[in-house]
């Protein structure tokens, strides 16, 4: 190996793919280094970092040359006011449904305490490697590489950390190696407390997605999560109705349980677009239960979640 293959390996051991070039020439050595969604301290931390491990070999002062950021990495979060409307299922539909639809698409599980996302996209299993000191997102089976707690702790280990260790965790997996990824969507966890609005304020998510079912209580919990982007300013993408109606696994039939319309008729109350329903449908449950998610399938729920993706996409196109 030469003595430039050596260096840009050990770089690469720091940096992974941000560094592109390395150049040497007698003892004089410089780094090409993409420098994308780095802040000012994460530039310089991440140029100490590359002339520490050049000076291990030997080149003692390393020039670095942090490239102009490439692309704008967007987070979609998705909030609802309380557990249990289908928030998490949402989440990793969206993001396979955009993924399908072209848009390098990533998923984070900020439910720190109940994560649920490996299990949706079958990668429980798996663990992400460190490369420097960030993450390296997990690949799922879908094209939406992943980072949750559950991939971090053991399955029903728990976790009772105090908001501002459940934060930096948070930050460990917003702020991973996502590579050529340019929309993350955030499963936030429910409620609407402290940690998710510093979470909020911290990562400045483009816009928002808001999960709620037609029954009134839940409508009435989703202005809280409303509520809760707006005093953290972040821009309402629109709102998602789940368990709409009952879609028969038998005669195809929709029957509707809690009612017609009611997201809907809320969402224009309040002057939020509705992006669209998802049936309550027994197959959601099964096929998200085996890992396994309907928006990679194909069929009317499928065409759902692609729907919604559709309006979320241009959502970002229009507010690029
Ligand atoms: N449209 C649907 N039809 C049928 N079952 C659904 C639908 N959406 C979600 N579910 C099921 O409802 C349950 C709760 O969904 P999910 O975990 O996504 O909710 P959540 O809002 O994220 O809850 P929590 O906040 O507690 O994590 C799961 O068993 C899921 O499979």
């Amino acid at each position: 190996m030469s003595e430039g293959e050596a260096l840009k390996t050990a770089l690469r051991d720091v940096a992974g793919e941000r560094v592109q070039a390395v150049r040497v020439s007698g003892t004089a050595a410089t780094a090409v280094v993409d420098a994308e969604g780095l802040d000012d301290a994460g530039r310089s931390g991440l140029e100490t970092q590359l002339r520490e491990a050049a000076a291990r070999l030997g080149f003692a002062d390393l020039r670095v040359a942090m490239t102009a950021a490439r692309r704008r990495r967007r987070i979609i979060a998705v909030g609802s006011g309380k557990g249990g409307v289908g928030k998490s299922t949402l989440s990793a539909n969206l993001a396979v449904a955009l993924a399908r639809l072209g848009r390098p698409t990533g998923l984070v599980d900020a439910d720190i305490y109940g994560p649920s996302q490996p299990r949706l996209l079958a990668t429980e299993d798996q663990r992400p490697e460190s490369r420097g000191n960030k993450l390296v997102p997990v690949p799922s089976r879908f094209g939406v590489p992943m980072l949750s707690m559950g991939h971090l702790v053991r399955p029903g280990q728990p976790i009772a950390w105090r908001g501002p260790m459940a934060v930096s965790a948070l930050g460990q997996l917003i702020d991973a190696e996502w590579g050529p990824i340019d929309t993350i969507v955030v499963d936030l966890p429910p409620g609407t407390g402290d940690v998710q609005l510093t979470m909020l304020q911290k990562y400045k998510p483009a816009g928002a997605v808001i999960v709620s079912t037609p029954q009134d209580l839940a409508l009435i919990d989703a202005e809280r999560a409303i509520g809760l982007f707006r005093q953290g300013e972040v821009p309402l993408i629109g709102m998602v109705e789940n368990m709409a109606g009952y879609l028969c696994p038998h005669c195809g039939q929709e029957s509707e349980p809690f009612g017609h319309g009611g997201a809907e008729e809320a969402a224009r109350e309040i002057d939020l677009p509705f992006l669209g329903r998802i049936p309550l449908a027994l197959a959601i449950r099964r096929d998200s239960d085996a890992g396994q998610p309907p928006a990679a399938g194909e069929g009317p729920i499928a065409e759902a979640y692609l729907k919604i993706a559709r309006a979320v996409g241009d959502w970002l196109d229009r507010n690029d």
